[in-house]
């Protein structure tokens, strides 16, 4: 299968690359970029240097047709509203990684990412790209909207205590942590290595855009918006933590809560479920496709405590979307995403 990524110059792009191309089925990579077409990848990114590119191509939808068959867009928001429409109507299939195409409502993503929306019409044909949950319907899409990365490492925590009904809908608070490969390449005064280092910031509070993203999924199973959620940066490269407490809407035990997440993720490849009291840490899924979570029941307070983890340029970009490219072309889930964390 040929394949192709626009944004290949940007972090989540060059995650795609390292991942396309140790795919078992992908037989050529064609890397698009806005602003340096001619130029090649491995001269701009020396981690890649001894492998054979072809030049960057411009982004030229006529050519682009016959070029490949699926198109990963690893893009700001705003690039897929605009390409993936047209890059649909030229018989492709879209992946995109950003949040483009996530909240159904125009008017909810206009609020929160303060742009206009992608067309209506466009965003009805996305279908959710979390690959655990909505695995059914990704199998036969067109067009993904690949989840943001909090919202993976908090739905994956959450939606097996909301299925079995065991926490308050309207009691959930989500104290997320993310390194700075979350705000991609381009260095700004919020993460560059001064305002970094040794440092731990609390960012957009009540602000951030992914909250409405998560309220959108967790309604579908049952849970009352809003909800709580709030992010920090830390002074790490990758790996996002979500440490969420919930108010039991019973009495609950630490076996049951294993016993509701085993079954939740019996046949889940990348999802492992700590054991006996223990909880994760980023390091545990540093460079891999895994979201490892941990949780107890805390019976002086009546609240559960959850911990999810996960690489945010892996299972919280790149990685799921190599998942929902296997998912949707029938080819093995785990294909090209074996790779086992990279530890310490
Ligand atoms: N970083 C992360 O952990 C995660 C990121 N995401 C989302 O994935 C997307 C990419 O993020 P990330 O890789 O971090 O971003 P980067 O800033 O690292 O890279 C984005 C790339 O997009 C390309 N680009 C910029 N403007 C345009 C344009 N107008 N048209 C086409 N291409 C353009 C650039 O490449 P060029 O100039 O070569 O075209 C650039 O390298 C974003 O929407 C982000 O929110 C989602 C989950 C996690
Ligand atoms: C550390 C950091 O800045 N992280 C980014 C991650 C969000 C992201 O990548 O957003 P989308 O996938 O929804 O576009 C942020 O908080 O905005």
């Amino acid at each position: 299968m040929e394949v192709g990524i626009i944004g290949a110059t940007g972090y989540s792009g060059l995650e795609l690359i390292r991942l396309l191309k140790n795919h078992p089925q992908v037989t050529n990579i064609m890397l698009y970029s806005s602003s340096q077409s001619g130029e090649t990848i491995n001269r701009l990114y020396p981690h890649l240097q001894n492998e054979q590119w072809k030049p960057l191509k411009e982004i030229d939808l006529n050519k682009i047709s016959a070029e490949i068959d699926v198109m990963f867009l690893a893009t700001p928001p705003g690039v897929s509203a605009e390409w993936s429409g047209p890059l649909l109507e030229a018989g492709l299939s879209v992946i995109d990684l950003s949040g483009d195409l996530r909240l159904t409502d125009r008017g909810v993503y206009e609020k929160w990412y303060k742009r206009p929306s992608a067309k209506e019409g466009l965003i009805e044909q996305a279908i959710y790209g979390l690959s655990e949950w909505n695995k059914s319907t990704i199998k036969t899409a067109k067009l993904i909207a690949n989840p943001g990365c909090f919202p993976t490492a908090a739905l994956l925590a959450l939606i097996p205590l909301i299925q079995a009904g065991a926490i308050e809908r309207d009691s959930i608070v989500i104290d997320a942590k993310s390194g700075t490969s979350g705000a991609g390449k381009s260095p700004t005064s919020m993460t560059h290595f001064s305002e970094t280092n040794e440092n731990f910031k609390i960012y957009q509070v009540a602000s951030h855009k992914h909250t409405p993203e998560i309220e959108q999924q967790l309604a579908k199973w049952g849970a009352q918006p809003p909800l709580s959620f709030q992010p920090h940066l830390v002074p790490m490269v990758r790996g996002i933590m979500a440490t969420i407490y919930a108010k039991a809407a019973k009495p609950l035990s630490n076996e049951w809560l294993t016993d509701c997440y085993n079954s939740a993720y019996e046949n889940a490849p990348f999802v492992r479920i700590k054991e006996n009291g223990t909880f994760p840490a980023t390091k545990h899924v540093f460079g891999s496709n895994y979201c490892d979570i941990g949780f107890c029941y805390d019976e002086r307070t009546g609240r559960v405590i959850v911990a999810s983890v996960i690489d945010n340029l892996m299972k919280g970009a790149a990685g799921q979307a190599v998942q929902n490219f296997n998912l949707m072309h029938g080819f093995d889930e785990t294909a090209g995403l074996e790779a086992v964390p990279m530890y310490p």
